[in-house]
């Protein structure tokens, strides 16, 4: 019988699979592809249902959405092409146009010329993405992050896009709700979405300014732009406060309390989580993780006119459970990824749960939040704002969640952490997407 490990032989063998793990534990071109192609053809599904419903309506709750991803997929997709070959390249570059042409051409105000020009621009981008979708299953091409070394590559870098979609989400179908199940006028979407982006963009890069002692001793994080010595400390500081301040100028058309909200969102990211709570206290994500739970609130007033001194409490009672939905879900959200990379927050000190308390404290508090999360869920369905279908959906997809969570208390391996980390992704989006669905299909 072969002998057991003692506790420090298991400790050297996690520590070398964790060294062993990616920083990013994919190649991200080919599913980027993939799912920009996805997106652009369920664009292309909004587009016709404009041109043929019989009152042109921009109606289905996904179409900003897709737009916004498609979109997204579309930039982060021109930032990779250039490690593939040619053909690729030139055929991202081609996307670019088209994906910008569908956008410009919606119009709250529709022209039967408008619409098609529209359709026939989310067909050819779907082509061209599902063309480079395909390539790139299909030819060898490689990890195109190594290779990366534009500088403009280092600046979408600082931004962390992929983080700043999802919160895009939770920010615009908030907006929906908050309209009675309307969406605001157009220019209002794209501006929110837009300085949402600057926003939770430069409250990213100046996070990355102060952590840049600490990012360069993990290995998740040694390889960005500073530790690298790919930029500045000063390009980084100046880009993160560039952002921070258009963020402010491009939301204020929306209204004043839009703009203060995105930049108490930045305030407190970056000052009292990054610069006080992260490395002094255990609690540090979870009272901090009230940062991450802001960008509905700015949804929220982004599309209905609130003021908060005259307005009844109930009009902004929802967007105060939609902050609590977030705020609950950020530590398990990251607490799974903590167990993971555990040994690199030790070596940094970052006095993480799991570094402190240990693993098991850290599972059992992940499964206490998860309850208080998912019962927050259900919280919406008394206050009105969404109705049964969301409820059903939500008590799914919550159930889903308890089950990987609780799955950590007996499986304590890095892969059943993962697939905690990686569901209470796909949790938030789709908890948002199914508040819109119902307020969309039952009014
Ligand atoms: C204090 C709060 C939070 C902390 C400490 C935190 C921490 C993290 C960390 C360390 C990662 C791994 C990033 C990487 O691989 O480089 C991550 C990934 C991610 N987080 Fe969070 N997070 C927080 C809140 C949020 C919020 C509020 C959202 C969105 C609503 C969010 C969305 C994401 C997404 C989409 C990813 C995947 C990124 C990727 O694959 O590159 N996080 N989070
Ligand atoms: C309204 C508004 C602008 C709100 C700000 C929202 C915002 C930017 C949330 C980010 C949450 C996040 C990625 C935390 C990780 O920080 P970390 O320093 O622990 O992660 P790292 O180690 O990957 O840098």
């Amino acid at each position: 019988m072969p002998a057991l490990a003692t506790p420090e032989q298991q400790n050297e063998v996690s520590a070398a699979i964790s060294e062993r793990l990616p920083a990013k534990p994919r190649d991200s071109f080919r599913p980027t592809a993939a799912l920009t192609a996805v997106f652009s053809a369920l664009t292309t599904i909004n587009s016709l249902w404009w041109v043929l419903s019989p009152q042109h309506t921009l109606a289905p709750v996904l179409f900003a959405w897709l737009l916004l991803t498609a979109l997204l997929g579309l930039v982060s997709l021109v930032g990779s092409s250039r490690a593939a070959h040619r053909p690729i390249q030139w055929l991202t570059w081609l996307a670019q146009p088209l994906g910008i042409a569908v956008i410009a051409l919606v119009n709250t105000t529709y022209a039967d010329w408008v619409g098609w020009a529209n359709l026939a621009c989310s067909v050819a981008t779907t082509i061209v993405t599902g063309l480079v979708a395909y390539m790139a299953y299909n030819s060898d091409i490689s990890t195109p992050k190594a290779q990366t070394n534009s500088k403009l590559a280092d600046f979408r870098v600082l931004m962390k896009f992929r983080i700043i979609s999802l919160l895009l989400l939770t920010t615009l179908i908030p907006m929906y709700l908050a309209n009675g199940g309307e969406w605001p006028k157009f220019y209002i979407v794209v501006l929110t979405l837009l300085g949402g982006t600057l926003a939770a963009g430069g409250a990213n890069a100046i996070n990355m300014f102060y952590d840049r002692d600490i990012d360069a001793v993990m290995s998740r994080t040694k390889k960005r732009p500073l530790p690298n010595n790919r930029l500045t400390q000063w390009e980084v500081l100046g880009f993160g406060l560039t952002l921070s301040v258009l963020s402010f100028l491009v939301l204020l058309p929306v209204n004043l309390l839009t703009a203060i909200l995105a930049v108490s969102g930045i305030f407190y990211y970056v000052v009292i989580y990054t610069m006080w709570l992260k490395r002094t206290t255990v609690q540090n994500i979870v009272i901090g993780g009230a940062a991450g739970a802001i960008p509905p609130m700015v949804g929220w007033a982004a599309g209905t006119d609130i003021n908060l001194f005259v307005d009844s409490p109930i009009k902004w009672l929802p967007a105060v459970f939609l902050f609590a939905i977030v705020f609950y879900w950020t530590p398990p959200h990251f607490w799974a990824l903590a167990i993971i990379r555990r040994e690199d927050y030790a070596k940094a000190g970052v006095p993480m749960l799991p570094v402190v308390k240990g693993e098991a404290e850290t599972r059992r508090q992940i499964v206490l939040y998860t309850f208080i999360m998912i019962a927050l869920s259900f919280m919406l369905v008394s206050l009105q704002v969404v109705g049964l279908l969301y409820l059903g959906l939500a008590m799914v997809l919550g159930a889903i969640f308890l089950y990987y969570a609780a799955n950590m208390m007996r499986d304590h391996s890095h892969a059943a952490a993962w697939k905690l980390y990686r569901y209470s992704l796909l949790y938030l989006a789709l908890l948002f997407v199914a508040m819109g669905i119902d307020r969309a299909l039952l009014g």
